[in-house]
């Protein structure tokens, strides 16, 4: 199960990306918006995040015009490690190194047949461990600094 959301920017996309994976037989829970109507993204990063926080969902999948401000507002969720993605690349590299959990991407940024790819290298790709997981251990101990 993943758990996607946007705001009014990133709509068109999510709505898309739900229906690619919907035909690849994943399921998403969608935590809103559910228009373009204008709306603020942090509500929306906030309740993916705490979807894939509390274990509901793996993974987390969230979209709005930069990408930007959904993902800091999903990266203030204790236990999440969002990603923003412009290229599969960095999707590769996220999950290899930074064992994220959840995407970012934005709207106005990428077009559909990116995002597509994106989103299967993202949930294609394994965490590679070793020397990444004590720098993503030490990453996630600074939620415990403050
Ligand atoms: O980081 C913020 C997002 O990209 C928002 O989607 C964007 O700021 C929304 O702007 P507007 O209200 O002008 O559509």
């Amino acid at each position: 199960m993943i758990a996607i959301a946007s705001d009014h920017g990133g709509y068109p996309l999510k709505e898309h990306i739900k229906a690619y994976l919907a035909a690849k037989g994943i399921t998403c829970q969608d935590f809103g918006t559910d228009s373009t109507e204008s709306c603020d993204y942090p509500a929306f990063g906030k309740a993916a995040a705490q979807a894939v926080a509390s274990g509901q969902c793996q993974w987390g999948i969230v979209i709005c015009t930069t990408g930007i401000g959904i993902s800091i507002a999903a990266n203030k969720v204790r236990g999440i490690r969002c990603a923003l993605c412009g290229d599969p690349l960095s999707a590769s590299l996220t999950r290899r190194h930074n064992n994220a959990n959840m995407l970012a991407m934005g709207a106005g940024i990428v077009g559909k047949n990116l995002a597509e790819n994106i989103v299967d290298t993202f949930l294609n790709t394994q965490f590679e461990g070793g020397r990444h997981e004590r720098r993503v251990n030490a990453l996630m101990a600074i939620e415990n600094d403050w």
